[in-house]
């Protein structure tokens, strides 16, 4: 990876400790599921915020919250003081860019026209421009595929410009995902797992890159699983478990709060997000099981009385032990809903 400077075209930079990104009571409700509940999350100029939580903690519905992707049930997003509008091309024309969990590259395009690609938002030639191939059209054209080159020599990538997506190695397709939002010109870059499958070698040479986009004046939010990486990443950490932040401070403070431990080994602890809803579930299910033992216990005690009893028609038994059963099992049924 090189670390070039890169010459960003049309991004105004965002002034020192500006607040670029303010997400404010942000909740993601999925039917009865509340995969995002009220988050508060500020990112400033200049930072490295990391996002961590165990898995299913709602790291990803938060980041398609932030992107347009899912419009919140509740709160508002902004960027640089404005809130952004539900759809996912404005929120890039706004000036956040994204990569995803699992890779999106255009696998059959070479590395240059993926780079491309994302350049769509910053050109202004339209479809007459291009389809008559006007002398405009071929200047922006032009302009682009310079600004594609600048963004390969810039993630180490230049010199597969015409290979295609699929065949680079791993490590590299997410280097050219970074590059392609790059192409984009965000000043705010959003990394949804970004050394995922990485080796060693490969994710410090990932580490290397954010932090060579943090100098270029890009804000960067990052959801990694990998702590080691995280905490030595990033200006501020946010722990979100069970859609909500737990914790949120620097590296250290994340790092020493025994809760984080305790969230991410599933280890209940007093006041955890979800906690109450969990006991809630746990009471219920005992009181249902409790009840299906009951109902269980009736049936067979009934059997051994009709069982017993010395003139009792042979079918009566029969009748009573269905009755039992079926009563026993409406009302686990029911009480388990
Ligand atoms: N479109 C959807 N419809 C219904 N439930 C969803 C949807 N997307 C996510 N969820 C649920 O929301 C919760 C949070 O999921 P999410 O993928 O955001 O977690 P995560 O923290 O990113 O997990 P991981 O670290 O495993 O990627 C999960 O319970 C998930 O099943």
């Amino acid at each position: 990876m090189t670390t070039d400077t890169i010459s960003p075209t049309t991004r105004t930079p965002a002034a020192p400790g500006e607040t670029v990104l303010h997400a404010s009571g942000v909740t993601m409700r999925f039917g009865g599921l509340t995969a995002v509940r009220d988050v508060e999350l500020t990112v400033n100029s200049g930072e490295i915020v990391g996002l961590i939580g165990p898995n299913g903690a709602g790291k990803t519905t938060f980041f398609n919250c932030l992107t347009g992707l899912y419009i919140p049930t509740e709160g508002t997003v902004s960027y640089k003081g404005k809130v952004l509008p539900h759809k996912s091309h404005l929120v890039t024309q706004a000036g956040i860019a994204r990569t995803f969990q699992n890779i999106r590259l255009f696998a059959n395009m070479t590395v240059l026209e993926n780079v491309l690609v994302g350049r769509h938002t910053r050109t202004k030639e339209g479809l007459w421009s291009a389809l008559l191939r006007l002398p405009s059209f071929k200047r922006a054209e032009r302009a682009s595929e310079e600004r594609a080159m600048e963004l390969l020599e810039f993630t180490g990538l230049a010199a597969k410009r015409d290979h295609l997506a699929r065949n680079l190695p791993y490590g590299e397709q997410r280097k050219l995902e970074i590059a392609r939002a790059l192409a984009s010109e965000p000043g705010l870059l959003l990394l949804d797992e970004p050394t995922a499958g990485m080796n060693p070698q490969e994710t410090r040479a990932a580490e290397e890159l954010i932090f060579a986009i943090r100098d270029q004046g890009i804000a960067v939010l990052v959801i990694e699983h990998d702590m080691r990486f995280i905490f030595n990443l990033c200006d501020r950490v946010a722990c979100l478990v069970q859609g909500e932040v737990l914790v949120e401070g620097s590296p250290a403070t994340v790092q020493g709060d025994e809760r984080v431990v305790a969230a991410y080994l599933g280890t209940p602890f007093e006041g955890a997000p979800g906690a109450e809803e969990a006991a809630e579930v746990n009471a219920a299910e005992a009181s249902a099981s409790a009840a299906a033992a009951e109902s269980a216990e009736a049936a067979e005690a009934a059997t051994s009385a009709a069982a017993d009893a010395p003139d009792a028609p042979a079918d009566s038994a029969e009748g009573d032990t269905g009755t039992t059963s079926t009563t026993g099992t409406t009302g686990s049924e029911g009480d388990s809903k």
